[in-house]
Protein backbone atom coordinates (compact mmCIF):
# COMPACT_ATOMS: atom_id res chain seq x y z
CA UNK A 1 0.00 0.00 0.00
CA UNK A 2 1.38 3.53 -1.06
CA UNK A 3 -0.30 6.75 -1.25
CA UNK A 4 0.25 6.55 -4.85
CA UNK A 5 -2.99 4.28 -4.77
CA UNK A 6 -4.87 6.83 -4.93
CA UNK A 7 -4.18 8.13 -7.87
CA UNK A 8 -4.53 6.68 -11.82
CA UNK A 9 -3.17 4.95 -14.28
CA UNK A 10 -2.35 8.56 -16.09
CA UNK A 11 -0.58 9.08 -12.93
CA UNK A 12 1.49 6.51 -12.38
CA UNK A 13 2.66 6.21 -15.93
CA UNK A 14 3.68 10.05 -15.71
CA UNK A 15 5.61 9.23 -12.20
CA UNK A 16 7.51 6.39 -13.52
CA UNK A 17 9.01 8.67 -16.62
CA UNK A 18 9.83 11.91 -13.88
CA UNK A 19 11.22 9.09 -11.83
CA UNK A 20 13.46 8.15 -14.28
CA UNK A 21 14.29 11.85 -15.55
CA UNK A 22 14.87 13.29 -11.92
CA UNK A 23 17.34 10.10 -11.63
CA UNK A 24 19.08 10.87 -14.85
CA UNK A 25 19.77 14.88 -14.19
CA UNK A 26 20.68 14.37 -10.92
CA UNK A 27 24.11 12.69 -12.30
CA UNK A 28 24.68 16.04 -14.31
CA UNK A 29 25.19 17.70 -10.83
CA UNK A 30 28.35 16.13 -10.46
CA UNK A 31 29.24 16.07 -14.02
CA UNK A 32 29.34 19.57 -13.77
CA UNK A 33 31.25 19.48 -10.66
CA UNK A 34 28.19 21.59 -8.72
CA UNK A 35 28.43 19.16 -6.04
CA UNK A 36 30.15 17.49 -3.00
CA UNK A 37 29.05 13.88 -1.65
CA UNK A 38 25.28 14.52 -1.09
CA UNK A 39 25.06 17.84 -1.44
CA UNK A 40 22.80 19.12 -3.43
CA UNK A 41 19.07 18.08 -4.95
CA UNK A 42 16.53 18.11 -8.24
CA UNK A 43 13.00 18.06 -7.98
CA UNK A 44 10.73 18.09 -11.21
CA UNK A 45 6.47 18.74 -10.73
CA UNK A 46 4.12 16.26 -12.11
CA UNK A 47 1.29 17.55 -14.41
CA UNK A 48 -0.93 15.30 -13.93
CA UNK A 49 -1.29 15.78 -9.74
CA UNK A 50 -0.17 17.99 -7.38
CA UNK A 51 3.22 16.18 -6.53
CA UNK A 52 6.44 16.33 -7.29
CA UNK A 53 9.73 13.61 -7.27
CA UNK A 54 12.95 14.41 -5.60
CA UNK A 55 15.87 12.68 -4.32
CA UNK A 56 15.84 10.81 -1.17
CA UNK A 57 18.33 12.63 1.47
CA UNK A 58 21.66 11.55 1.69
CA UNK A 59 22.33 9.33 -0.70
CA UNK A 60 25.24 9.57 -2.93
CA UNK A 61 24.56 10.19 -6.34
CA UNK A 62 26.41 6.98 -8.31
CA UNK A 63 23.83 5.09 -5.79
CA UNK A 64 20.92 6.77 -7.04
CA UNK A 65 18.31 5.15 -9.34
CA UNK A 66 15.27 5.74 -10.47
CA UNK A 67 13.63 3.94 -8.26
CA UNK A 68 15.15 5.37 -4.98
CA UNK A 69 13.40 8.44 -6.18
CA UNK A 70 10.59 9.49 -3.74
CA UNK A 71 7.15 11.17 -4.76
CA UNK A 72 5.82 14.39 -2.13
CA UNK A 73 2.66 16.04 -2.29
CA UNK A 74 3.23 19.69 -2.56
CA UNK A 75 3.05 19.84 1.49
CA UNK A 76 6.67 18.42 1.10
CA UNK A 77 4.96 15.01 2.91
CA UNK A 78 6.04 11.87 1.46
CA UNK A 79 3.70 9.52 -0.77
CA UNK A 80 5.66 7.30 -2.29
CA UNK A 81 9.51 5.81 -1.54
CA UNK A 82 11.35 3.58 0.28
CA UNK A 83 13.13 6.45 2.27
CA UNK A 84 13.23 9.99 3.77
CA UNK A 85 13.02 12.65 0.90
CA UNK A 86 15.60 15.37 0.70
CA UNK A 87 16.25 17.98 3.52
CA UNK A 88 15.38 20.42 1.07
CA UNK A 89 12.06 18.56 -0.37
CA UNK A 90 10.14 21.63 2.03
CA UNK A 91 11.94 24.91 0.46
CA UNK A 92 11.41 23.26 -2.89
CA UNK A 93 7.74 22.44 -1.98
CA UNK A 94 7.11 26.08 -1.22
CA UNK A 95 8.17 27.25 -4.57
CA UNK A 96 5.61 25.06 -6.41
CA UNK A 97 3.11 25.75 -4.43
CA UNK A 98 3.45 29.81 -4.67
CA UNK A 99 5.02 29.56 -8.22
CA UNK A 100 2.44 27.95 -10.38
CA UNK A 101 4.64 28.67 -13.70
CA UNK A 102 7.82 26.44 -11.88
CA UNK A 103 8.07 22.90 -12.32
CA UNK A 104 11.62 22.11 -11.94
CA UNK A 105 13.78 23.05 -8.63
CA UNK A 106 17.58 22.36 -8.19
CA UNK A 107 19.93 23.52 -5.03
CA UNK A 108 23.29 22.78 -5.16
CA UNK A 109 25.93 24.08 -3.32
CA UNK A 110 28.44 24.73 -6.09
CA UNK A 111 32.00 27.17 -5.02
CA UNK A 112 32.04 30.18 -6.60
CA UNK A 113 28.23 30.81 -6.40
CA UNK A 114 28.13 29.79 -2.78
CA UNK A 115 31.36 32.18 -2.39
CA UNK A 116 29.17 35.18 -3.44
CA UNK A 117 26.11 33.71 -1.28
CA UNK A 118 28.48 33.86 2.23
CA UNK A 119 29.20 37.30 1.22
CA UNK A 120 25.64 38.17 0.62
CA UNK A 121 26.59 39.86 -3.09
CA UNK A 122 24.38 39.97 -5.63
CA UNK A 123 26.44 38.68 -9.08
CA UNK A 124 26.56 41.94 -11.03
CA UNK A 125 25.16 41.69 -14.78
CA UNK A 126 28.48 42.32 -16.46
CA UNK A 127 28.59 39.53 -19.11
CA UNK A 128 26.34 38.46 -22.06
CA UNK A 129 25.43 34.82 -21.16
CA UNK A 130 24.01 37.20 -17.69
CA UNK A 131 22.07 38.87 -19.67
CA UNK A 132 20.66 36.11 -21.81
CA UNK A 133 19.99 33.46 -18.72
CA UNK A 134 19.33 35.88 -16.15
CA UNK A 135 18.43 39.29 -17.65
CA UNK A 136 20.06 41.11 -14.74
CA UNK A 137 22.16 40.68 -11.34
CA UNK A 138 21.61 37.21 -9.97
CA UNK A 139 20.02 38.18 -6.12
CA UNK A 140 20.78 37.73 -3.16
CA UNK A 141 18.12 35.73 -1.03
CA UNK A 142 18.20 36.28 3.48
CA UNK A 143 19.28 33.91 5.55
CA UNK A 144 17.00 31.18 6.48
CA UNK A 145 17.73 28.05 8.84
CA UNK A 146 16.64 24.85 7.14
CA UNK A 147 13.62 22.83 9.01
CA UNK A 148 10.47 25.30 8.18
CA UNK A 149 9.36 27.11 5.14
CA UNK A 150 11.88 30.01 5.66
CA UNK A 151 14.15 29.09 2.94
CA UNK A 152 11.14 28.40 0.22
CA UNK A 153 9.90 31.95 1.41
CA UNK A 154 12.92 33.52 0.84
CA UNK A 155 13.52 31.90 -2.83
CA UNK A 156 9.79 32.72 -3.59
CA UNK A 157 10.56 36.26 -2.46
CA UNK A 158 13.68 36.85 -4.19
CA UNK A 159 12.59 35.80 -7.67
CA UNK A 160 9.83 37.63 -7.39
CA UNK A 161 11.34 40.97 -7.93
CA UNK A 162 13.53 39.33 -10.55
CA UNK A 163 13.73 38.03 -13.95
CA UNK A 164 16.60 35.69 -12.61
CA UNK A 165 16.16 31.70 -12.46
CA UNK A 166 18.23 31.68 -9.98
CA UNK A 167 18.68 33.09 -6.17
CA UNK A 168 22.04 33.00 -3.74
CA UNK A 169 20.38 32.18 -0.46
CA UNK A 170 22.92 34.06 1.96
CA UNK A 171 25.59 31.87 3.43
CA UNK A 172 23.98 28.84 1.72
CA UNK A 173 23.97 28.61 -1.73
CA UNK A 174 22.23 28.68 -4.84
CA UNK A 175 18.81 27.44 -5.75
CA UNK A 176 17.34 27.68 -9.56
CA UNK A 177 14.28 27.22 -10.97
CA UNK A 178 12.70 26.27 -13.87
CA UNK A 179 10.11 25.17 -16.65
CA UNK A 180 10.95 22.08 -15.24
CA UNK A 181 13.70 20.00 -14.09
CA UNK A 182 16.12 20.54 -17.04
CA UNK A 183 15.90 23.72 -17.34
CA UNK A 184 16.61 24.24 -13.30
CA UNK A 185 19.70 22.30 -13.82
CA UNK A 186 20.77 24.16 -16.86
CA UNK A 187 20.27 27.65 -14.80
CA UNK A 188 22.24 25.78 -11.96
CA UNK A 189 25.43 24.94 -13.93
CA UNK A 190 25.17 28.77 -15.64
CA UNK A 191 24.91 30.34 -12.35
CA UNK A 192 28.30 28.54 -11.01
CA UNK A 193 29.97 29.21 -14.55
CA UNK A 194 29.12 33.25 -14.52
CA UNK A 195 30.38 33.41 -10.92
CA UNK A 196 33.73 31.99 -11.78
CA UNK A 197 33.86 34.53 -14.77
CA UNK A 198 32.98 37.58 -12.59
CA UNK A 199 35.13 36.51 -9.62
CA UNK A 200 38.58 36.13 -11.80
CA UNK A 201 37.34 38.83 -13.63
CA UNK A 202 37.31 41.01 -10.42
CA UNK A 203 40.77 40.07 -9.58
CA UNK A 204 41.91 41.89 -12.76
CA UNK A 205 40.30 45.21 -11.86
CA UNK A 206 36.63 46.35 -11.90
CA UNK A 207 34.21 44.35 -14.64
CA UNK A 208 31.97 46.72 -16.82
CA UNK A 209 28.59 46.67 -16.29
CA UNK A 210 26.36 46.37 -19.45
CA UNK A 211 23.55 48.88 -20.08
CA UNK A 212 20.29 48.21 -19.22
CA UNK A 213 18.66 48.71 -22.46
CA UNK A 214 21.68 45.98 -23.98
CA UNK A 215 20.82 43.68 -20.87
CA UNK A 216 16.84 43.79 -22.00
CA UNK A 217 17.69 43.48 -25.42
CA UNK A 218 20.23 40.21 -24.76
CA UNK A 219 17.45 38.51 -22.29
CA UNK A 220 14.90 39.03 -25.13
CA UNK A 221 16.69 37.50 -27.68
CA UNK A 222 18.25 34.75 -25.81
CA UNK A 223 14.80 33.85 -24.38
CA UNK A 224 12.38 34.25 -27.26
CA UNK A 225 14.58 33.64 -30.47
CA UNK A 226 18.03 32.24 -29.65
CA UNK A 227 17.43 28.25 -30.67
CA UNK A 228 13.75 28.49 -31.78
O1 LIG B 1 21.78 22.38 2.23
C1 LIG B 1 21.66 21.27 2.66
C2 LIG B 1 21.86 21.03 4.10
O2 LIG B 1 22.20 22.24 4.74
C3 LIG B 1 21.29 20.16 1.74
O3 LIG B 1 21.39 20.63 0.42
C4 LIG B 1 22.04 18.87 1.85
O4 LIG B 1 23.39 19.01 1.85
C5 LIG B 1 21.60 17.88 0.80
O5 LIG B 1 20.76 17.10 1.46
P1 LIG B 1 19.90 15.90 0.93
O6 LIG B 1 19.25 16.35 -0.38
O7 LIG B 1 20.81 14.72 0.71
O8 LIG B 1 18.97 15.71 2.08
Amino acid sequence: MTGLDAFGPEVHEEVARVRELVSRLHAELPRWELVVWTAGNVSQRLSTADLFVIKPSGVTYDELTPESMVVCDLDGTLVDGDRSPSSDTAAHAYVYRHMPEVNGVVHTHSTYATAWAARAEPVPCVLTMMADEFGGDIPIGPFALIGDDSIGRGIVETLRESRSPAVLMQNHGPFTIGKDAKAAVKAAVMVEEVARTVHISRQLGDPLPIPQEDVDRLYDRYQNVYGR
